[in-house]
């Protein structure tokens, strides 16, 4: 069940509907959602003329519920829920708004302009996550969406409508009928999401929330869920003749590198979430203090909504489908689009330009500039990177719309620009955690592959020649490579990357019989300096090829643990350092089979009773059809190869090594 891990995200949080709607709280708990009702004061009085669609009006009225509570809360309840939703739903035909009937004379009015005629329900929906502060303020963020169900009623005769009326159902609901109760009989048919007629869009909800909590992971920094497996073996009691027999006759290695230029990894894109924040006072906030958020999926809403007009413009009249009274809930054929379909493609369509626009801000030392000169414009920031003023206000606005930056309004002049705590964290290049070196590697190495893709599938063949003009060889014994930039910009990439994942690898298994390691094609050592930092008894002997180890000082001078050394050597080709924990960490995929097998033969060789190997990569899913960021990287891999965890275990079974452990991490 997808949904039940989106719910099971709110558990332990104060979790508040703002709604007095009966349906919206059975809806919700039927989805075992466990929440705090809070109705809202909000009266519904919005002018409906000062909106351009009527979604925009269902939206800002479930806004404004929402906040009415959100802001209530910590005031009359002496607490500050951590999420408020609001809901409003209306029904609209001929141009018109149908809200909850005043009286039987209103709610006739309603059911006889409904009357054999097809109409739109929408809900709009709004979450608002708050977060305390240290000083008692609020920040909160908003997120917004609404849900379009289409409904034909059946021509209702006059003593159907009277009947329905007096029975007092349609009294608190829009439109004056309730489809999931005696209003059931008046319906023909339904497209779309039933709930949302009832008053709540559960599935898109749970999309949202699901969008929210990986926004917010990603935010917090945590590099977990990434995607990476471990494996920590041990070797088994027998030790297999033949796979030592049938690894040791393969071909020796011709060109052996401890690591390779190759490798892509894509994070997560979501849609963006703009914090907002609370005005000083709370007397201040209202609706000018709320900035409308979560543009790509706004964005996405529109632009479904103008492809489903069109499409409908198009489909024979729906009144051929049927003549019975009741719900018809299977999906049409000819229905349009679903926005959920629509929002994947264009996310999929979008994400090289958001992520060239990451690379490019990186480039151009964007976050970096604003980190030291937070608050610049864009024509202060064009004239510090040597941009256009044109070019640099797009780029700032882009990133904005990303979440890499915040910008802020001031009176009649522009807006200036910051960087976001996600541009803080992991953007600016001096950054503990600064994956700027693999963002260079990206956009220098990854992006002219993939822009060779085409060629790469007919040819199943890396585009290494096409892009660079030269063949794929080894970053640090082709000549090509010769060029120091280059070889430390490889370097700057693997650096970031494992001191952005290391200590989660360091500290997924427990080491502590382990006294020594050996981290083979460890590179610069920062994921050796993050074993130390984890194990105190652990020492760590970094085997990389002598080219690497040499550059590799330009990465540690800061370091001072004497319990990390280098020793430089061939992993194909020389004798590895003695130790009780071999670590291979994105090693294994860059090789084929064949070669695996060389490396492992040499790690049993020089293993002693008791030997571990500790085993980190992406693996794929046993069906390989995920996940999408290692098959991803496969596309723009030359040699090596993804592999699934059953795949690894026999190849590490195959000699002497037993899985003892497998996480995820
Ligand atoms: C079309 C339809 C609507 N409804 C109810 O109509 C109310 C809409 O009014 P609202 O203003 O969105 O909500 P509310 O009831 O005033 O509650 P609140 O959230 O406090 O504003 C909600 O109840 C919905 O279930 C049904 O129960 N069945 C249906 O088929």
């Amino acid at each position: 069940m997808v949904l039940n891990p989106v719910i099971s995200k709110l558990a332990g949080k104060l979790v508040v509907l703002a709604s007095a709607s009966p349906r919206r709280q059975e809806i919700l708990s039927n989805a075992g959602l466990r929440f705090e009702l809070v109705p809202s004061w909000f009266k519904e009085t919005l002018d409906k003329g000062l909106f351009k669609a009527p979604h925009e009006y269902a939206v800002e009225t479930a806004k404004q519920k929402a906040l009415e509570v959100a802001r209530r809360m910590p005031f009359k309840h002496l607490k500050t829920p951590d999420i408020v939703i609001g809901a409003d739903t209306i029904v609209t035909v001929d141009g018109m708004i149908l809200e909850k009937p005043v009286d039987k004379q209103d709610a006739y009015r309603m059911l006889s302009s409904l009357s054999g005629k097809e109409h739109s329900v929408f809900t709009g929906v709004a979450i608002i996550l708050c977060h305390e502060k240290e000083n008692d303020e609020v920040d909160y963020q908003l997120v917004h969406f609404y849900e379009e169900t289409k409904v034909k009623f059946a021509d209702l005769s006059e003593d159907m409508l009277w009947e329905y009326i007096n029975s007092g159902e349609p009294m608190d609901k829009a439109g004056g009928y309730g489809i999931q109760a005696l209003g059931g009989m008046l319906v023909e048919y339904v497209h779309g999401d039933f709930l949302n007629v009832v008053g709540f869009p559960l599935n898109h909800f749970c999309k949202q929330l699901d969008m929210i909590y990986n926004r917010l992971e990603l935010e917090s920094g945590s590099v977990h869920n990434n995607g990476t497996h471990l494996i920590l073996t041990q070797p088994s009691p027998n030790l297999p003749a033949l796979s030592k027999h049938s690894s040791s006759s393969g071909p020796r290695p011709k060109s052996p590198s401890a690591s390779q230029t190759n490798g892509t990894q894509s994070s997560p894109s979501d849609s963006p979430i703009h914090k907002v924040k609370r005005k000083d006072t709370e007397s201040e906030v209202g609706e000018s203090s709320w900035t409308l958020v979560n543009s790509l999926s706004k964005h996405t809403d529109d632009a479904e909504t103008e492809l489903r007009d069109s499409e409908n413009t198009k489909l024979p009249p729906t009144t051929s489908r049927g003549h019975m009274i009741g719900h018809n809930l299977t999906e049409p054929e000819d229905s349009g689009p679903k926005k959920e379909e629509l929002q994947r493609i264009i996310e999929l369509m979008d994400g090289f330009k958001a992520s060239k626009a990451l690379f490019t801000a990186s480039e151009m030392c964007v976050f970096d500039l604003l980190q030291s000169q937070p608050g610049l414009d864009a024509a202060q920031v064009a004239q510090e990177i040597k941009a256009s003023e044109k070019g640099t206000e797009c780029l700032l606005e882009a990133c904005v719309s990303l979440g890499l930056l915040k910008s802020k309004e001031r009176k009649y002049q522009r807006p200036v620009y910051k960087n976001t705590d996600l541009a803080k964290r992991f953007l600016r290049s001096d950054a503990p955690f600064s994956l700027h070196g693999y963002i260079q590697h990206c956009n220098n190495t990854v992006w002219p592959l993939f822009s060779h893709l085409e060629s790469a599938v007919r040819e199943g063949s890396n585009q290494h020649e096409k892009a660079f003009g030269k063949k794929s060889k080894d970053v640090f014994q082709d000549t090509f490579y010769n060029s120091q930039e280059i070889k430390l910009r490889f370097m700057n990439a693997m650096h970031s990357i494992a001191k952005v994942t290391g200590k989660a690898i360091a500290t997924a298994f427990d080491l502590s019989r382990f006294k020594t390691a050996c981290d083979l094609g460890g590179c610069t050592g920062a994921m050796a300096y993050e074993f130390t930092k984890a194990h105190p008894g652990l020492s760590v002997t970094v085997f990389d090829l002598p080219a690497v180890v040499e550059m590799s000082e330009h990465f540690h001078p800061l370091h001072t643990d004497n319990r990390v050394s280098f020793v430089a050597g061939d992993f194909f080709k020389d004798e590895l350092p003695k130790a009780d924990l071999y670590i291979l960490a994105r090693i294994l995929h860059d090789w084929p089979d064949e070669k695996v097998h060389i490396l492992l033969n040499k790690i049993a060789d020089a293993s002693t009773p008791g030997c571990g190997i500790l085993l980190s990569e992406i693996f794929l899913d046993e069906d390989r059809r995920g996940p999408s960021r290692g098959l991803l990287q496969a596309l723009s891999m030359s040699v090596g190869k993804q592999r699934g965890a059953t795949e690894y275990s026999l190849l590490l079974e195959s000699h002497g090594f037993i899985t003892a452990q497998d996480v995820q991490c």
